[in-house]
């Protein structure tokens, strides 16, 4: 039985690709209001990880529950219509729509549509759903977006729209956020403001998180847990202290750089 303390429970998920290993036997828990960081060398299942619990990948074994119910062979709108939100190594929004619509759209979990669709979708939320607009206000404040709220995200800086991203995927008022790489080609100013977005969400929100990244700097300096894989494999997991002392931490991924 999995214990309802946590969010999200993964147990032996293996998957591959036509004879390549993407995850071997990969299990770890999220509890509430936990930061999870997911790190390892490229090519080391990170990716894949994120897609089988957002449903984008279907692995051949194992176990998934998200709030004690299984998400396995579940459809990835469904999932995130559950409350597993999700942000991209690259940003996914609409770039010609303003910060507030992108967030109206977040609200929704509307991420398919074309622009004129999405805006013609605007058009009737803007009559209906005065509180959903309450709701994306009080993001905006929360990620000091309000100097943009009205810009067309292609105009923001890189940073900004990154951080417009994250907004997305609260408002979907996540139950758990998968941010995957917040801080990629971040300067360093980005990267501190970034990862207290990401403290704050933890701390303040209560939501808990799985991040990965490549920013070990970020990683040990945020994480409550690490989980380090290799190959697919899952190589240590437990806090930034007992990561990092682990010989075989160090011999796969550390002892890189
Ligand atoms: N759709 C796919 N088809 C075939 N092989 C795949 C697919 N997705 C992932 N893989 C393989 O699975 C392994 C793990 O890849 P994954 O992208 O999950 O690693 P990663 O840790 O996210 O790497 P990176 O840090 O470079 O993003 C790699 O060998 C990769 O080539």
């Amino acid at each position: 039985m999995t214990a309802l303390t946590n969010v999200l429970s993964v147990r032996d998920v293996g998957l591959s690709f036509a004879g390549v290993t993407a995850i071997d036997g990969v299990s770890f828990d999220v509890g509430p209001a936990e930061l999870l960081a997911v790190i390892g060398p490229n090519g080391a299942g990170k990716t894949s990880v994120f897609n089988v619990l957002s449903g984008v990948y279907r692995p051949q074994r194992g176990a998934v529950r998200f709030l004690g119910e299984p998400i396995l062979g579940l459809r990835p709108h469904r999932i995130a219509a559950m409350g597993l939100a999700r942000t991209f190594q690259n940003v996914e929004l609409f770039h010609n729509l303003t910060v507030l619509d992108n967030l109206m759209l977040g609200r929704h979990h509307h991420f398919r549509y074309g622009t004129l669709a999405a805006a013609a979708w605007l058009g009737r939320a803007r009559r209906e759903e005065l509180a959903a607009r309450a709701q994306v206000e009080e993001i905006i404040d929360f990620l000091d977006l309000a100097a943009w709220r009205r810009h067309p995200v292609r105009l923001l800086p890189y940073g900004i729209q990154k951080r417009v991203e994250l907004g997305r995927a609260l408002a979907m008022e996540p139950k758990l956020l998968l941010l995957d790489e917040p801080v990629a080609g971040m300067n360093l100013e980005e990267t501190e403001d970034m990862a207290r977005f990401v403290l704050d969400i933890r701390d303040d929100l209560g939501i808990p998180l799985v991040l990965v990244d490549h920013d070990m700097g970020l990683v040990m300096d945020l994480a409550d847990r690490v989980l380090v894989l290799d190959f697919g494999r899952q190589v240590a997991l437990g806090t930034p202290a007992e990561v990092q002392r682990d010989p075989k931490v160090i011999e796969a991924y550390l002892g890189e750089s």
